[in-house]
């Protein structure tokens, strides 16, 4: 806890870990309030025995606010280690682990105990709560759960007392409006102070019952819970009954942490040619100073904004003088932040103008959303006249409904949990994994994935293509061009484990390049390799490539020609294997010719199909087998290897085809090459980029530090042209 504000009341500075019972001196200084006089701004504030009590009354309710109004869990490993279980009254709070969904809970929890009032366990029926040593049980009667749309949690407990209390902590939206006593004002202008500062803030009430008043919401809440109908609806009345004519206890400042390389990460979405908008439940302020810490504003930008929007007019209005602001203010870049309110009206009849906007900012904030407005904004820029591809990402229970509407869902299992993770399409630990995910493994899979769809027509025109020629030469007799057995195998056995093997292993460029330059990933952006184009490139190569095999071998084994020694010509079978033939050996090396990544198992594959259709096809029609009918190829294929000018046929005609492609790459290389190209044709070295991956571990940068020392030894032997080599890449080891 960075701060804490106790009716009105500014501590500057949290608490620090302490003894085993809590920051025992804390509280009881509380009692010696000369200690105190630096913790207070209240200039009203005079240390008369009356304020003193009055003060630790104060200070205990706040702390008993912050460790019962909460969902957090007690660890039973960590528990057990001291007597039978949770409710061990000597439990030391330092063996205490305290779990929860909200980082912010756990925080004031632990927060609290550290000062001495210590959560030390609940069932459902009651919370243990530990005030300096002393233990105090309190009856859990009711919790109201927590929602993004009440941004409020509250709990109903019965004291030891006998009283009965409500505590309350939420949004300062939402718990400001609800209180009827203690220092509102004061505690607003405190809030907004740490919301400045980047702090996550919550405010915490409280409100005694009477047993009348808690009969009545105790049968109200049972009615809710229980009805059949409309339970939510019920359920959110019930809470708004409940939760009213607060009275104000104070409020916290939470430090949230940004994760590492956020900034980084965001920055490489950027260079990337990915439009980044933040959505937050986060209050404006907060936000704000979030989005600038992690890079997402800049103090170049020029921020517009539309918040507190009350009408739709105002809102259109502030619209249109946005947009004449984008269009006036001779600034590169424009910021957005907008609210949840806001936006809300501005998309209720404002669409157009407000996308129009949105399209000329290049960062959007968007604070105090709800979760279905998450959800809605992402819908909204999904059926955009651009149609961009829409990706979330987010680590809480409340982005899962925008995680589900996106194209891509990402959770990152976080602090808050693994809903968002089990919502997701993907799950990633740590934001900063995001570019690796995109830039790298994105962009290998597209390659793959692309290249495999578009291979897969290419060889079946290739495929198909002679066998219909062949029709204007058998007068349309059905007669096929190849034997049943190659028809069934050519897709199963002869072309399918080199398009498979390159479709899981394919790397066009070295990972560690695709990482450090985002920008290669524009080359794939807008679904560049799946164009129509494209896809007309690989048809019309497939086309070509089967006129080639048909007429090729039409032409050079016509009818009239003879092709063995001894005179003898070939048939239809013959004719129809050497087109085959030609067709495996031109399609497996065309795959050959699109990889990049050549490890043991693409030669394997690549070889080896090769390999096999000739074993196969020599055993297949070598031996006369007695489970066969018919055999239309017997001794077919050894006839067609006996010859020489078959040989010579085949050859001609796969360097033919693959020429033509050959050709064609090297001039779209060198005349316009696109950035991935020239990516592919930076030298990487091996050895490297082992150690690379072995600095990402915090365990392998002492290696790698040695490993660079012995480098930095080698290099002084090496020749001048090697040295420029191991300098990028001792570089490249002490960026990390
Ligand atoms: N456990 C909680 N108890 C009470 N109030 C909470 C709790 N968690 C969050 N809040 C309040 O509700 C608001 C909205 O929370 P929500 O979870 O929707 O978004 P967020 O956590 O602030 O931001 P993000 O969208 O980045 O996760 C928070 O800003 C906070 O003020
Ligand atoms: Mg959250």
């Amino acid at each position: 806890m960075k701060y804490q504000e106790i009716n009105g009341r500014l501590v500057p500075e949290g608490p620090t870990p302490d003894s085993s019972e809590g920051n025992l001196s804390y509280l009881s200084s509380l009692s010696h309030l000369n200690n105190l006089s630096h913790l207070t701004t209240s200039s009203s504030f005079r240390t008369s025995p009356e304020n003193e009590t009055e003060l630790i009354k104060e200070h205990d309710l706040f702390f008993k606010a912050v460790s019962l109004c909460h969902t957090v869990q007690i660890s039973n490993v960590q528990t057990d280690c001291t007597g039978d279980g949770p409710w061990q009254s000597n439990l030391a709070p330092s063996q205490l682990e305290y779990y929860a969904s909200s980082p912010d809970e756990k925080a004031l929890v632990e927060a609290a105990a550290r000062i001495g009032i210590v959560f030390i366990g609940n069932s459902e029926e009651t919370m243990e709560v530990k005030t300096l040593g002393k233990l105090e049980r309190y009856k859990l009667l009711h919790i109201l759960e927590f929602d993004s749309d009440r941004r409020r949690m509250s709990v109903i407990v019965q004291a030891p007392s006998g009283e009965k209390l409500l505590f309350a902590k939420g949004a300062e939206s939402s718990i400001l409006p609800k209180c009827i006593g203690g220092e509102i004002e004061k505690t607003r202008i405190h809030v907004d102070e740490f919301a400045l500062k980047g702090l996550r803030t919550l405010c915490i009430a409280y409100r005694k019952f009477t047993s009348k008043e808690y009969e009545e919401i105790d049968k109200r809440i049972f009615e809710a819970r229980t009805a059949l109908q409309q339970r939510e609806e019920k359920l959110a009345a019930v809470f708004q009954f409940i939760e009213k004519d607060l009275i104000l206890l104070g409020a916290t400042a939470v430090e949230d942490r940004l994760q590492d390389k956020v900034r980084e990460t965001i920055e490489a979405l950027r260079m990337a040619g990915i439009k980044v908008w933040v959505l937050t439940g986060d209050k404006h302020e907060t936000a704000v100073s979030v989005s600038l810490s992690c890079g997402h504003f800049h103090r170049t930008m020029n921020i517009l904004e539309l918040i507190n929007q009350k009408s739709d007019s105002e809102c259109a209005e502030q619209l249109r003088q946005l947009a004449r602001r984008i269009t006036e203010d001779h600034v590169i870049q424009h910021g957005l932040v907008v609210d949840g309110t806001s936006l809300s009206l501005a998309l209720r009849e404002h669409e157009k103008l407000f996308m129009e906007v949105c399209r000329n900012c290049s960062a959007v904030l968007c604070c105090r959303m709800a979760p279905l407005q998450k959800a809605k904004v992402i819908r909204l820029i999904k059926i955009s006249p651009e149609k961009p591809i829409t990706l979330a990402v987010g680590d809480g229970a409340n982005d899962v409904s925008m995680i589900q509407e996106a194209h891509v869902g990402i959770g990152i299992m976080g602090k808050e949990g693994r809903q968002a993770a089990r919502n997701s399409d993907y799950a990633i630990a740590r934001f900063k994994f995001l570019s690796k995910l995109l830039f790298v493994h994105g962009h290998f899979y597209y390659i793959r994935i692309a290249t495999l769809v578009q291979y897969f027509f290419y060889k079946n025109v290739c495929f198909i293509t002679p066998q219909f020629l062949y029709q204007f030469y058998c007068l349309f007799s059905q007669q096929t061009l190849y034997d049943s057995v190659y028809l069934t195998l050519y897709n199963i056995c002869f072309t399918s484990l080199p398009i498979l093997i390159y479709s899981l292993l394919e790397q066009h460029v070295d990972p560690h390049v695709l990482q450090n330059k985002p920008t290669l990933y524009r080359d794939i952006s807008k679904n560049r390799l799946l164009s129509i184009k494209t896809f007309l490139y690989w048809t019309i190569l497939g086309f070509s490539h089967a006129f080639i095999f048909f007429f090729g071998s039409y032409l050079l084994i016509g009818k009239d020609t003879s092709l063995l020694g001894n005179g003898q010509m070939f048939g239809n079978w013959t004719f129809g294997t050497l087109a085959f033939t030609v067709m495996v050996i031109t399609v497996t090396v065309k795959m050959a010719l699109e990889t990049h990544f050549w490890t043991w198992i693409n030669h394997l594959v690549t070889w080896g199909s090769i390999i096999f259709y000739f074993v196969f096809s020599l055993f297949y029609g070598g031996i006369l087998w007695p489970f066969l009918g018919s055999q239309n190829m017997y001794f077919v294929f050894i006839q067609l290897l006996s010859s020489g000018s078959a040989w010579f046929a085949i050859i001609l005609m796969v360097v033919t085809c693959l020429f033509l492609d050959i050709i064609k790459k090297v001039f779209d290389r060198h005349l316009h090459p696109t950035s991935t190209e020239k990516a592919q044709l930076t030298e990487t070295n091996a050895g490297i980029k082992c150690l690379d991956s072995m600095c990402c571990f915090p365990e392998g940068e002492a290696a790698c530090a040695s490993v660079g020392r012995m480098l930095e030894r080698v290099i002084g032997r090496c020749s001048p042209t090697h040295i420029s080599r191991c300098e990028i890449s001792l570089s490249s080891l002490c960026c990390r």
